[in-house]
């Protein structure tokens, strides 16, 4: 037996409508929980952070209920939020990362909870903290930055956590490690962020967070920027409308009303041609993304991988394949393999296996 199957380690993955909760013994997750908040129970919150009382209640509960007696974690790891750029890793939770996320300093994000939430679990029982991969994870090649306007700098957030983890398990069915290959990841969400992995390290993606990209069931990716700034105009005194239409209500939401794919796929099995046309629009687009990092990879890609929520529609898949299957094997990690990711990073935080690296703005 190793030593890392006798340890316990809570997992926290705070979304914008549910808090995932997880249990791991060692490798093995025991218990995995999905507690979801209605809009409604979230609107007496002025702030994502001011949510923190109200979903670290529910974690305790999480805990009490799962943890067996006579048992005592050895860690806490969170999901990671808005924070200053920086290289993927393990860090542990310090006062500046929980300044700057409490202060919402590099914006509000529902994963900025994460952290908070590990360390206000893991301190009184005198445990280690952490966070792994947040959105900010930042590996861009310095061409990929310009956006062709000096005050707009392209920046890195994205689903680093799962396209990482995805791009891990491909290398694997492809009998080579992550750092061997050049893979394109396509996370497949609520949000979308198609990035290109050059050898292991994210050398470009959009920035799934503020439109760019392909449009995805709540958020409406690139725009047109003239057409876009004729419309921000009509809606100057109401800029919380028209943010909403970028991240939130854009997309496939603004279209169908559903940011629920397979009731989409529903209606298209009835007949519906405009949820026909919506969604092979959005499986258009992000074939372009992926089509358009055959040239950040100099035509050099060893894989495409498809994952998320909506990797587990066959027929969005197959719309994606038809375009780009002429670049590379396309692999398909159905789901997200968040909650597992991030315990094996606490669990190699614990072993010393992985680096634990330190906050620094
Ligand atoms: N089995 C399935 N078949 C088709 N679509 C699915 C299936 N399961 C989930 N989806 C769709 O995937 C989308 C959500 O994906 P996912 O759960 O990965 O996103 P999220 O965690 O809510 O958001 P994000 O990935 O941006 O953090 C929804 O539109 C949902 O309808
Ligand atoms: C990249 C941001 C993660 C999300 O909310 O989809």
């Amino acid at each position: 037996m190793r030593a890392s199957d006798s340890i316990f380690v809570l997992v926290i993955n705070p979304g914008s409508t549910s808090t995932k909760l997880a249990l791991f013994h060692g490798e093995t997750c025991l218990q995995n929980y999905t507690i979801r908040h209605s809009a409604e129970e979230l609107r007496r919150f002025s702030s994502v952070a001011g949510q923190k009382n109200y979903r670290k209640e529910l974690t305790e509960t999480f805990i009490s209920d799962t943890l067996p007696k006579d048992a005592e974690l050895a860690a806490v790891i969170g999901r990671g939020g808005l924070l200053a750029p920086l290289e993927s890793g393990v860090y542990s939770v310090n006062s500046s990362m929980l300044e700057d996320l409490e202060s919402a300093r590099w914006g509000e994000h529902a994963s900025n909870l994460g952290a908070i939430l590990a360390e206000e679990i893991a301190r009184p029982r005198g445990i280690p903290s952490y966070i792994a991969d947040p959105v900010v994870v930042d590996e861009m090649l310095d061409e990929a930055r310009f956006s062709g306007c000096p005050e707009i700098q392209r920046v890195s957030i994205f689903h680093a956590l799962n396209q990482k983890s995805a791009a891990r398990k491909a290398a694997a069915r492809l009998g080579k490690s992550y750092e061997e290959l050049n893979l394109i990841v396509a996370h497949l969400g609520g949000g979308i962020s198609v990035g290109a992995h050059r050898r292991g390290r994210v050398i470009d993606v959009n920035n799934a967070l503020d439109g760019d990209g392909p449009f995805s069931p709540e958020r409406s990716g690139g725009l047109p920027a003239g057409q876009l700034v004729s419309l921000a105009l009509e809606y100057r005194d109401r800029e919380k409308e028209i943010r909403k239409k970028i991240v939130g209500q854009g997309g496939m939401v603004a279209y169908l009303g559903t940011n629920d794919l397979q009731a989409a796929l529903e209606r298209i099995n009835a007949g519906d041609t405009k949820a026909e046309a919506v969604v092979r629009a959005m499986a258009y687009q992000v074939a372009k993304e992926i089509a358009s990092h055959g040239a950040t990879l100099k035509g050099r890609i060893d894989g495409i991988v498809l994952t998320g929520g909506i990797a587990c529609s066959g027929y969005v898949t197959d719309l994606i394949r038809e375009r780009v299957s002429y670049l590379a094997p396309v692999l398909v990690i159905e789901g997200e393999r968040e909650m597992e990711a991030l315990a094996e990073n606490a669990l190699g935080a614990l072993n010393r296996t992985r680096t634990i690296k330190e906050y620094r703005r």
